[in-house]
Parts: structure tokens; C-alpha cells; sequence
């Protein structure tokens, strides 16, 4: 990675600057005790998320009935997903240590910043506000911002496309092996993230430039101590 040509960094949310799955699960919780289904447990919901909330509730769904889920079982569902996860955003979510200071950092060292996830963008916005970063992003797109969502490289393609940057200026950095394949596929960098929600599996099997245990790690990776801003 050459972090000297780095001028814009996309960063994914859950499980990268957000630990949701404690109110992913209440949502998913809530969900199935409407539909009169037996409940699934926190630690199901982590390796769960990772690609949407309609593939969220469609594995809930799907474990709780014990067989595939039908589309119409997921249409029937998503509603009442939304309304638990609408009323409780950040009851027990939690920014990741250091995520707000790195990313003021960032912003004040005149890097773009973007949130490129896979939660719907209804929901990302007002997490954002809740937890009083959204000032800090130029770009928030949701996994339904656009037609495909990571691993999906267009999210980022668009993004190098709306900032002007070529491959080696945009960085990734995120949790899950969705976010380096897109990476990959869009032919930028990336840091994958070891604390955060990979299906149980390890992200550095994924291949990303830079592995991180830390989000304080990522202010090191990207800025080093020499690195002066292109202008
Ligand atoms: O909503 C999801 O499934 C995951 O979202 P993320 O892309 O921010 O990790
Ligand atoms: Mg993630």
C-alpha cells in the first residue's frame, strides 16, 4: 500500500467503526417472537450480518423455521425487522475505541472519508448522527444506494468515479471478507480489521494489503509518520 497517494478512504460500518450486533439482535430477536418462531441468539447474529439486513433476516428466518426461507416468508418479515431496529439503533451499539479521534484525524489531515456498507442507508444515516460522525463523511452509501452492494465492486468504483481518484488514491477498510473482495475486485487497497464480524473466519485469509488489530492501528497505516498529503 502506498500510503503516500492515498487522498480518499472508504470505511465500512458494522463491525469497523460500529459494533451493532447487539441491537442487530434485538431487532432479529423481536422479529421472531412476533412471527412466533424460536429465537436465535446474539452470537448467530454476528456471523449473520455481513450482507444486508434482508440476507440478515432471511438466515434468522431459515434457522428458525429449520429450512429455507422464501421470499415471501423474507417480504413478510423485513417490516418487522425494520420497526425493532428503527426503534432501537444505538440502545446497546457502540462506537469501536478510537474510531471517532482517527476519524476526526483523518478529516483534518483533508482525507475524503465514505461510508460504504451494506445496512440499508435508512438505517445508516441516523447511527451515524447518533453517534455524531456524520459530519465527518462526504459519501454515505448504503447496501441499497446502488444497484449491487459489496462483495460487489461498485460501490467503490462509483466512489473513484465521484471523487476523480485513481485505483491506488481510494483505500478500503473494513471487518469482512465482502469489503477486500470488493477491494480487490475495484483494484484499490485495502485493511481488513481482526476484531470485528468475518463469519467466524479470518480475515487476513482473504487477502486484504494491510491487516489491523486495532482502529488506531489504521491512523498509523495510513498517515506513517513521514506521509505528506498531495495536494
Ligand atoms: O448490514 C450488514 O450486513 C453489514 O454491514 P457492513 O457492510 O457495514 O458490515
Ligand atoms: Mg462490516
Amino acid at each position: 500500500m502506498k500510503a503516500q497517494s492515498i487522498k480518499g478512504i472508504a470505511f465500512d460500518l458494522d463491525g469497523t467503526l460500529i459494533d451493532s450486533v447487539p441491537d442487530l439482535a434485538a431487532a432479529t430477536q423481536g422479529m421472531l417472537a412476533e412471527l412466533a418462531l424460536p429465537l436465535c441468539d446474539e452470537e448467530q447474529v454476528r456471523s449473520w450480518v455481513g450482507n444486508g439486513a434482508a440476507k440478515l433476516v432471511e438466515r434468522a428466518l431459515t434457522f428458525a423455521r429449520g429450512e429455507a426461507a422464501t421470499q415471501a416468508d423474507i417480504d413478510a418479515a423485513m417490516p418487522l425487522f425494520s420497526k425493532h431496529y428503527e426503534a432501537n439503533l444505538q440502545q446497546h451499539s457502540r462506537l469501536y475505541d478510537g474510531v471517532k479521534s482517527v476519524l476526526e484525524q483523518l478529516a483534518g489531515l483533508g482525507y475524503q472519508l465514505a461510508i460504504v456498507t451494506n445496512k440499508p442507508y435508512r438505517f445508516t444515516v441516523p447511527l451515524l448522527e447518533a453517534f455524531g460522525i456524520d459530519h465527518l463523511f462526504n459519501q454515505v452509501l448504503g447496501g441499497d444506494s446502488l444497484e449491487k452492494m459489496k462483495p460487489d465492486p461498485l460501490p467503490l468504483t462509483h466512489l473513484k468515479q465521484a471523487w476523480q481518484l485513481d485505483d491506488e488514491q481510494l483505500l478500503m477498510v473494513g471487518d469482512s471478507r465482502n469489503d477486500i473482495f470488493a477491494a480487490k475486485a475495484a483494484g484499490i487497497s485495502s485493511i481488513g480489521l481482526t476484531y470485528g464480524y468475518n463469519y467466524g473466519e479470518d480475515i487476513g485469509l482473504s487477502g486484504p494489503t494491510a491487516v489491523c488489530n486495532t482502529f488506531k492501528e489504521v491512523l498509523a497505516q495510513i498517515t506513517g509518520s513521514q506521509i505528506v498529503l498531495e495536494q
